[in-house]
């Protein structure tokens, strides 16, 4: 990228940064400032143009985003929070471990792939290292990659659904006082008290996604705040009206007095598996690598949503057993049921009274497949749990090629 392109970047970033001039953000210790505080890739902070021109830039990572000489191909993955340990044991049953000599190295292997570096990060960090190019893949939350990487297009999701880390990010309001009988957006939004000179105030992390949700859904008058945690505490303490959080159990909302309000999801997230398209594109082995990534978390999460069920037919022939099979809605498994002969000896003549079918079935499925298969003479029915699912190809791997014009 040329240096007048790179600075085309870099103002572009600061300028969706500035919320709209009735969506700003301010810090509950100084009311009349107006700063971003989230600074994606490689941003300075909110500022008009000419200002920009004297500002020095701070970097969050590699400032010129050309893809690097470097050879090795890196994975980043979160290095703190919740995220962290599902993410290695997910890994770890993908047949994928990370070998960390110790947890205070940041840098790790994964033996099964070779030239691949893993590198622990803050959540938020892997998603500005792949806007710089320092990183190639990461896993981090949906509502991570969504805040810090603000709909960048060099940000492709590999894989949206792996299945941990559920939450939704959410606005929620007191259940008292002026509230008590507000329950969805429209109706706050409609509230009388919210002025250009008394906005709704908004606490959050989100400082991103919270000011883009408010216009998208037409609120005016509102002012967010910007917080590191324990959010839920701030309408209590009077310093904002409502908050904008993550929620996944919902209890924290409870035991604060708290309630969701329909229209108020932002978005739902789950942890997903994302790359960087220059690296995608123009660094040597990481498609290949990704595909081999893509191919084993898919086998696996396939799986763990199936069980493998072989039972025992009698039946005068595999296809009359097919037949009764796949008349039943739960039972067509896979690809269709595999049946086998189960030969015996009987009056010194070799004969298949009976037939052993196997079949996957959802997990979700199980009791009325046992039922079904009951119901068309099964016997003898084994319950086993899946380790991988390989199909020919994941219809993800064409998703991506796509998006990547290949
Ligand atoms: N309550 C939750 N339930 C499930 N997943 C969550 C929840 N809160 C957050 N997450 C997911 O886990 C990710 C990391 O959250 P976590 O709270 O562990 O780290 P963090 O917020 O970055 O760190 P910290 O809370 O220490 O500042 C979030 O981005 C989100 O994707
Ligand atoms: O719906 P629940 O299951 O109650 O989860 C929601 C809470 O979890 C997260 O906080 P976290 O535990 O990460 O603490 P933090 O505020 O310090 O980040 C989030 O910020 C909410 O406060
Ligand atoms: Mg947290």
């Amino acid at each position: 990228m040329s240096t007048s392109s790179m600075s085309m970047t870099l103002l572009q970033f600061c300028f969706q940064q500035c919320p709209s001039p009735s969506l700003s953000l301010f810090s509950p210790s100084s009311s009349n400032s107006s700063v971003a505080t989230t600074k994606p890739a490689a941003v300075t902070c909110c500022v008009s143009q000419s200002q920009f021109q004297s500002q020095v830039s701070v970097g969050n990572g590699n400032v010129d985003s050309r893809v690097s000489e470097r050879t090795e191909i890196r994975l980043g993955l979160p290095s703190k929070g919740r995220m962290a340990s599902d993410t290695l044991d997910l890994l770890k049953d993908c047949q994928l471990s990370v070998r960390q000599v110790n947890p205070r190295q940041y840098v790790a292997q994964i033996p099964q792939i070779s030239n691949l570096e893993v590198w622990f990060q803050r959540p938020k960090d892997i998603v500005r290292k792949l806007l710089s190019s320092d990183l190639d893949l990461g896993i981090v939350g949906f509502d991570t990659l969504s805040e810090y990487g603000q709909g960048n297009e060099d940000l492709i999701i590999v894989h949206n659904a792996l299945e941990y880390g559920d939450c939704h990010l959410s606005l929620a309001i007191p259940k008292y006082g002026i509230f008590e009988n507000i329950n969805s957006l429209r109706e706050l939004a409609q509230m009388p008290q919210w002025t250009a000179e008394k906005p709704l105030r908004v606490a959050t992390g989100f400082s991103y996604l919270g000011p883009k949700f408010m216009k998208d859904n037409g609120l005016k008058h509102v002012v967010f705040s910007t917080a590191d945690g324990a959010l839920e505490a701030a309408p209590a303490m009077g310093i904002a009206d409502a908050i904008l959080d993550l929620v996944s159990s919902g209890t924290t909302l409870r035991e604060n007095n708290l309630k969701e309000i329909e229209g108020g999801i932002v978005l739902e997230s789950q942890a997903v598996l994302v790359a960087s398209r220059k690296s995608l594109m123009q660094r040597k082995g990481v498609l290949d690598t990704t595909h081999e990534i893509l191919e084993r978390l898919e086998a696996h999460l396939r799986a763990m949503g199936q069980f493998m069920v072989t039972a025992n037919m009698r039946g005068s022939n595999a296809e009359e057993v097919a037949e009764r099979i796949l008349n039943q809605t739960s039972l067509s498994g896979l690809q269709g049921p595999t049946i086998s002969p189960v030969f015996c000896k009987r009056d010194g003549k070799v004969t298949a009274d009976y037939y052993a079918i196997v079949i996957c079935v959802p997990k979700k499925a199980l009791y009325k497949s046992v039922q079904q298969l009951r119901a068309i003479g099964g016997s003898g029915v084994l319950i086993s749990p899946l380790t991988y699912i390989f199909d020919e190809e994941t219809p993800r791997w064409h998703e991506l090629l796509s998006k990547l014009g290949l």
